[in-house]
């Protein structure tokens, strides 16, 4: 039987914003992906975590966006893994916990560039395909990266906006009702949060 292929997004979404979900909706339906899973990193380890938001309400942002649509599922599969979060680790134990779905590794060519910093990148590389969309000139990218077998480039069209954009702004007054989901913008209203 042909395995689901699911896509992983890691992310902090800190708040989940219109940037994350067009790129899962848009490489949802013009990949081989069957699913996208938004996996709520509880703490990236090239990042402090004494600025986030607590994990479960980032996680309860992300289910408000996302529980609509079918094919975009929200992921907490880190809370209970040892932090920092390294995503080899998190792969390792999601490949034993779930022998019939095939997993590929979603990030921002931003996050490439970086990748030779993660641990055990030679293993992601070797053991997962990895679907990378623009966000950088591809310049940047380290040479060993460029055509890669691992790494499909997809072409998706990108909203320069990021989670630091909407918490600032919102510390600052502003409306950014149109930058979340609705669901989204009216419990961070309600909750009192990034003020
Ligand atoms: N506007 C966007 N379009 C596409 N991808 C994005 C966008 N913003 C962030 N990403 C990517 O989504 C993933 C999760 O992002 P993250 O939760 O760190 O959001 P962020 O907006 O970059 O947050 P922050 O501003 O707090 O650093 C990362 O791989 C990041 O590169
Ligand atoms: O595994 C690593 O060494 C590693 C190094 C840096 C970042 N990551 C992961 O990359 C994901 C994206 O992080 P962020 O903060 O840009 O949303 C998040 O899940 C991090 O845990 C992973």
């Amino acid at each position: 039987m042909k395995k689901s292929k699911i896509g992983l997004y890691f992310g902090t979404f800190n708040p989940i914003h219109i940037g994350h979900l067009a790129i899962a909706n848009y490489l949802v339906e013009h990949s081989d992906l069957d699913q996208i899973w938004m996996v709520v990193t509880p703490h990236n380890p090239h990042k402090k975590k004494n600025t986030l938001l607590d994990d479960r309400q980032r996680l309860h942002m992300v289910h408000l966006a996302v529980d609509d649509y079918d094919k975009i599922k929200p992921s907490d599969i880190e809370f209970n893994l040892p932090q920092p979060n390294y995503t080899v680790n998190t792969l390792a134990h999601l490949t034993e916990k779930y022998p019939d779905y095939d997993f590929t590794l979603i990030m921002g060519e931003d996050n490439l560039k970086s990748l030779p910093r993660w641990k055990n990148y030679q293993t992601l590389l070797d053991e997962y395909s990895i679907i990378v969309y623009p966000r950088i000139s591809p310049g940047d990218v380290p040479d060993e990266l460029k055509n890669h077998p691992s790494i499909t480039r997809i072409e998706a069209p990108i909203m320069e906006i990021s989670s630091t954009m909407i918490r600032d702004g919102i510390a600052a007054s502003k409306d950014l009702r149109y930058f979340m989901h609705d669901d989204v913008q009216r419990y961070i209203e309600e909750m009192n949060f990034y003020k």
